[in-house]
C-alpha cells in the first residue's frame, strides 16, 4: 500500500494531468466505440500504454513488486551461510533493497522488457522510476495490499487496498507510472475450493480496481493467480481458471472498464503440487490447457496476456510460454487459437533469481548477462521459439 500523501498535490481527475492535454487530447482519436466514463484522449493512451506492454511480439514485463519482506528472502536465500546469520539493521536491508533494485533496473534489457513494476517504496521513496523510463521502459506501480482472510472460508483471501486507491494511483502516475497491478490469489483444491463467495468477491475486486485504474490515467494488469500447492488435476485447474477470468469480465463490464486498455496477468493452468500428475504433465498439455483457457474467457479486446511465473524454474516458466506461442502460431486460421491476443510474460522469480544469487556475491557482469540471458530466453518464448 502506498503511504500517505496529501490530496491537494495531485489532480482530481486525471484530465488536469498535463501530458494527457498534450499530443494524445489533440491527435488521439481512440480506435473504438467508447462508454461516456472515457474520454478519448485518455481512452487513446491507455489502450497505446497496453499495447506498448506487449508489442512487439515477444516483449514482455519483468515484475519486482514484491514487499520488503519478500526481497528480504530472496536475498537471505541467494546469499553463502556467513551472510545468511548476518542480522541487518532496518536501515541496511532498505539501502541493500535500493541497490538490488538500482543493479536489477540497471541491467535489465531494454529490447526485450517492455515494462517493469515496482512496489511502491521503489517509486516514491527511492525514485527509480528514471533508471527505467530514460531507457524506454514503461514503469509500473503495484496497486494491491496486504491480504485478509475471508471470514466464511479462511482458506480464501480479501484482498485489500481499495481505500484511497484513485489518490494512492494518481501520486503514482505523478511519479511515473503508467500503468499498475493488482494480484488476487485464487485457491485451487481437487474439491471445495474456491468457493462461490471467494470468486465473486475477486472478480469484484479486480474489476473494480482496473476501473478506478483507469480512471487514474493507469492501465490496469488483473492478475487472477489460481495456485498450484494444492491436489487439483489439469482439468481441475483449467476449470477454475475459466471460472475466475470469465467471471472478473462480467463485472469489468459492469463497471465499464475499456477492455482495449488493459491486460491479463493469468497463472499457466496447471497440476497442483500434491497431484501425481505434477511429475508427467508435459509443456504441451500445459499449452493446450492454457490457450483454451484463454480462448474460452478472455474477451478479444483485451490488449494482451502477460503470464505470472509462480515460483516455477526459469527454464519450466519459459518452456511453457512458448510451448502455447508455439500452439498458436501453428493453429489453423478456423482455430480460435489463432484468434488469441499476444501471450506474453510478467515473470518475476523466474527472471531474477539467477540474477539475484550473481547480485549478493558481488558479480555485476554475471548479473548483467543473467538478466540478458533469462530476459532474451523470455522474449524468444512470447514469439513461441526455444532459446
Ligand atoms: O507479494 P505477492 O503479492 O505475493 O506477489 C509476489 C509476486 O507475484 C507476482 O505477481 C508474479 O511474480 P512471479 O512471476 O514471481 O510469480 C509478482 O508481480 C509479485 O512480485
Amino acid at each position: 500500500m502506498l503511504p500517505p500523501l496529501t490530496t491537494s498535490s495531485f489532480p482530481t481527475n486525471l484530465f488536469s494531468t498535463p501530458d494527457l492535454h498534450s499530443r494524445s487530447q489533440i491527435e488521439g482519436k481512440a480506435d473504438v466505440f467508447l462508454r461516456p466514463n472515457h474520454s478519448s484522449a485518455v481512452a487513446s493512451k491507455l489502450i497505446e500504454t497496453a499495447r506498448e506492454l506487449v508489442y512487439p511480439r515477444g516483449k514482455g514485463i519483468y515484475a519486482t513488486d514484491e514487499t520488503p519482506e519478500a526481497i528480504a528472502v530472496v536475498l537471505h536465500d541467494a546469499a553463502d551461510e556467513d551472510v545468511k546469520q548476518k542480522q541487518w539493521t532496518e536501515d541496511e536491508e532498505r539501502d541493500r533493497r535500493r541497490r538490488w533494485r538500482e543493479a536489477a533496473y540497471n541491467a535489465i534489457p531494454s529490447e526485450y522488457i517492455s515494462g517493469v513494476i515496482l512496489f511502491s517504496e521503489t517509486l516514491l521513496d527511492f525514485h527509480l522510476a528514471p533508471l527505467l523510463s530514460d531507457r524506454g521502459i514503461i514503469v509500473g506501480i503495484r496497486a494491491n495490499g496486504e491480504l485478509r482472510p475471508l471470514p466464511n472460508s479462511p482458506e480464501e483471501f480479501l484482498v485489500q487496498g481499495q481505500d484511497n486507491l484513485l489518490r494512492d494511483l494518481q501520486a503514482a502516475r505523478a511519479a511515473g507510472a503508467r500503468f499498475s497491478k493488482w494480484r488476487a490469489p485464487i485457491a485451487c483444491t481437487a474439491t471445495g475450493l474456491p468457493t462461490e463467495a471467494g470468486l465473486d468477491a475477486h472478480a469484484e475486486t479486480l474489476a473494480q480496481y482496473a476501473a478506478v485504474s483507469q480512471e487514474a490515467g493507469l492501465v490496469p494488469v488483473i492478475e487472477p493467480d489460481v495456485e498450484f500447492k494444492e491436489d487439483a488435476d489439469l482439468a481441475r485447474s483449467v476449470e477454475v481458471h475459466e471460472w475466475i477470468i470469465a467471471r472478473i469480465y462480467a463485472r469489468c463490464r459492469a463497471h465499464g472498464v475499456l477492455l482495449e486498455g488493459t491486460l491479463l496477468k493469468p497463472s499457466f493452468p496447471q497440476p497442483g503440487l500434491k497431484h501425481a500428475s505434477r511429475e508427467t504433465v508435459t509443456a504441451e498439455q500445459i499449452a493446450l490447457a492454457t490457450a483454451t483457457v484463454i480462448a474460452r474467457s478472455v474477451p478479444s479486446a483485451v490488449a494482451g496476456v502477460v503470464f505470472l511465473s509462480g515460483g516455477l524454474a526459469p527454464s519450466i516458466a519459459t518452456s511453457y510460454l512458448a510451448a502455447v506461442n508455439a500452439l498458436v502460431n501453428a493453429a489453423p486460421p478456423e482455430s480460435p487459437f489463432s484468434r488469441l491476443p499476444p501471450l506474453s510474460f510478467s515473470f518475476g522469480r523466474a527472471l531474477q533469481g539467477d540474477a539475484a544469487r550473481h547480485w549478493v556475491h558481488g558479480d555485476d557482469d554475471k548479473v548483467k548477462d543473467t538478466f540478458e540471458k533469462w530476459s532474451r530466453a523470455c522474449w524468444l518464448a512470447a514469439q513461441g521459439k526455444q532459446a
